[in-house]
């Protein structure tokens, strides 16, 4: 059922508040937990969608997991420990939870169907299905779209592989399947992307090692037949969560907002360099290290904003939040250019097309130029139109925060799906003032 919102001109912004944790890193501990030994407790873990349905597919595989308040418990089976499980296993709308579990899987002897929503069920999987049965993981048919059934095997083979495009969730898939293979898998990336899965397996007990390249980017390396021992985990506030609020100070009058334990690791803040870049009053407060990350409180203030260029080599950093920059880049005067985007079509929708077709719909001049998104800033923005979401949580929010700018509401056809990602979405928004209903 979808669940119509509209987003009117406010003002006046203000809050010191906490966004959900970190969906990434939600992820990962999950799936480590329920491939270490004994007791993995989790704070501040994302309670979205997207990891509720990696957290039901770790326990369909054998691992306990409780709740406790706002503590989660997760009992692994140790690697290569984890059963076959009974029925399918539903991945939802989220990409990361299903091509991660596909590493998993590939190392145990088991037969698994992996399944998700109509949206999950048209991105490609062949950049982690090509590199698993390089290892060993046989797949049913000759389909790389979800539904999918996979056979892996206890005896994977070890692999080094450079990635062909610049995904974390490629990597780290490889790098879990790595666990439980003999000897040492390596994965080099040209470009470095988010580095939670290294961070969090070397916490965690395993042999990892992180070269640079020459030339650039990085050579992860993980010894097979690894042992990882439970951890405590504390999952700092989601970056790319961050930034809708963060921007919804940017562009609405005599604002100022405060997201406070923001995960600040090099490899997610392309958004923050941006927007600094383009003329926003944005201060880091208070860094400092928690479990191995940097945290900070970010404040924003009502700010105006130029126009400017987003290198393709900053992409991986700032990767989900271009639809929310491309709304500031609507408010910005002059032209903001985000060049290399060819990743952002294969999301949870086509979100260059999505972005450019809503600005347009919104008064704003916006095309798609091969891989670019281009948007004339014309310092303000009209809106007063309906725009379709796709089922894609992020141009959902875009379009809101848009529309808390704009001269005429914004209305997007289907808010249900900012569940998967961000819950208390609009009632953080209204907390600030915010109007959204
Ligand atoms: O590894 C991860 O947790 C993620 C990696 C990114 O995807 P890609 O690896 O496809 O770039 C990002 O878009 C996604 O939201 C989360
Ligand atoms: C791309 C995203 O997630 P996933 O790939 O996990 O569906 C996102 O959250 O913007």
């Amino acid at each position: 059922m979808s669940q119509p919102l509209t987003a009117r001109r406010s003002e006046g912004l203000t809050g010191r508040l906490k966004v959900p944790g970190d969906k990434s890193i939600s992820h990962r501990a999950l799936i480590l937990g329920a491939l270490a030994t004994g007791r993995t407790q989790i704070s501040g873990l994302l309670e979205a969608e997207d990891i509720l349905a990696t957290a039901r597919a770790v326990a369909a595989l054998g691992a306990d997991v409780s709740k406790d308040g706002d503590r989660y418990t997760v009992i692994g089976r140790g690697v290569g420990g984890l059963k076959q499980p009974d029925g399918p296993l539903d991945f939802g709308n989220s990409g990361t939870g299903a091509r991660l579990m596909m590493g998993v899987v590939a190392g145990h002897a088991m037969t698994a169907e992996f399944t998700g929503d109509e949206s999950l069920c048209r991105r490609p999987m062949a950049r982690v299905l090509t590199p698993l049965q390089e290892m060993g993981l046989e797949v049913e048919g000759e389909g790389t779209t979800l539904p999918l059934t996979l056979r892996g095997t206890q005896d994977l083979i070890p692999l080094r592989y450079e990635l062909p495009v610049a995904s974390a969730q490629v990597k780290s898939a490889i790098l879990l399947a790595g666990l439980h293979a003999p000897g040492r898998t390596s994965v080099i990336e040209t470009m470095p992307t988010r580095d939670h899965t290294e961070r969090m397996l070397r916490y965690f007990g395993a042999e990892i090692s992180v070269e640079d390249r020459e030339g650039g980017g990085k050579i992860v390396t993980v010894c097979g037949d690894a042992e990882l021992t439970g951890a405590s985990v504390y999952v700092p506030s989601d970056p790319s969560s961050a930034a809708f609020l963060l921007a919804a100070a940017l562009i609405t009058p005599n604002s100022d907002v405060t997201v406070e334990g923001v995960l600040m690791s090099p490899t997610r803040t392309g958004f923050l360099d941006t927007v600094q870049e383009m003329g926003a009053d944005i201060e880091i407060l208070d860094q400092h290290e928690a479990s191995g990350e940097t945290i900070a409180n970010v404040r924003a203030r009502t700010s105006s904003l130029k126009g400017v260029t987003v290198p393709a080599d900053r992409a991986p950093s700032m990767i989900d939040e271009y639809p929310v920059l491309a709304m500031l880049a609507a408010f910005a005067e002059g032209e903001t250019r985000m060049e290399g985007l060819a990743e952002l079509k294969l999301k949870e929708s086509d979100r260059l097309a999505a972005t450019a077709a809503g600005l347009s719909a919104c008064g704003v001049e916006a095309e798609v130029d091969g891989d670019n998104l281009i948007v004339q800033g014309a310092g303000a923005v009209e809106g007063g139109a309906m725009i379709t979401t796709h089922m894609d949580h992020r141009i959902a929010m875009s379009f809101l925060i848009l529309g808390l700018g704009a001269a005429e509401p914004v209305t997007v056809d289907d808010g249900s799906m900012i569940a998967t990602s961000f819950p208390g979405f609009v009632e953080l928004l209204s907390g600030m003032g915010a109007e959204i209903s």
